[in-house]
């Protein structure tokens, strides 16, 4: 059952990568007035807060959706591509048609139903998914994967949301804001406005991130590579990623798409 708003101090968790960043960073730095309680943490633990209802809202692993009746998604503000992200890479220690054994990042969801529906779909091969120990090739998403690359040889790396581009022909959405109550539409306002000016403080939050990527990089990974509106063609992108994932079982369940 869906329950009722919280009037005061709404708990909400924040992915801690950069690429989220621009989304709450108007909020967290309480530039937009509030009185909101933010947890930060990896996707995989947004979405277990958000399911036992530890917080009242997250941006989160857009595959979390399908997993309670209770969510609802707000209607803007998404972590999303046009093409090329970036940060969600599969390292190959071997060509992709060799590949058996396929290790997964412990942080993300939605790129581990990603990856095995690119694998079932895309490149029509049956693999083994471990989470430890030795494999062909490795999942990292994130500022893990930002560290990674720097050092990373050309022609080892695939980005996940080219691979889906040239698959599709869609975006794709890694997360997107979920919430297990109802929000007033103040709340929402917020959330938006949010959105809003987190695209205009590009430069204030490249500074603070300037120890992990140098800030013509970080500009352009947060401007070219992301994209934070979560347009029709987005939405759309949603239900036609969750109909494959649901048809390779990378999802236990799939359902119609509630926006609030
Ligand atoms: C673009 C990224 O998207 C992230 C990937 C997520 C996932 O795989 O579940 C969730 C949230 C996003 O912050 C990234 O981490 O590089």
């Amino acid at each position: 059952m869906v329950e009722k708003s919280r009037k005061k101090g709404m708990k909400v968790a924040l992915v801690e990568f950069l690429n989220a960043v621009p989304l709450y960073y108007a909020l967290k730095m309480r530039i937009i007035k509030n009185d909101f309680e933010f947890v930060s943490a990896v996707p995989s633990q947004c979405a277990r807060l958000l399911f036992e209802k530890s917080v009242d809202i997250s941006n989160v692993s857009v595959v979390e959706y399908v997993n309670s009746s209770d969510y609802a998604i707000l209607s803007d503000g998404c972590i999303a591509t046009n093409k090329r992200v970036k940060s969600v890479v599969m390292f190959l220690n071997k060509p992709i048609n060799k590949i058996k054994r396929v290790k997964l990042d412990k942080n993300s969801k939605t790129s581990v139903a990603l990856i095995k529906v690119l694998f079932r779909f895309k490149y029509n091969i049956s693999v083994d998914y471990v989470y430890d120990g030795d494999a062909d090739c490795e999942l990292v998403i994130g500022d893990r994967a930002l560290e990674r690359l720097k050092s990373a040889q050309e022609g080892e790396v695939l980005d996940l949301a080219v691979e889906w581009y040239n698959f599709t022909n869609l975006p794709f959405v890694f997360a997107v804001w979920i919430t297990n109550r109802m929000i007033d539409d103040e709340v929402k306002e917020k959330f938006y406005l949010s959105k809003d000016m987190g695209k205009r403080m590009i430069n204030d939050i490249c500074s603070e991130f300037s120890h992990l990527i140098d800030k013509k990089s970080c500009r352009d990974y947060l401007t070219k590579n992301l994209s934070y509106d979560l347009t029709e063609d987005k939405k759309e992108a949603i239900e036609v990623f969750f109909d494959y994932a649901y048809r390779c079982g990378a999802i236990s369940n799939n359902r119609p798409l509630r926006f609030i």
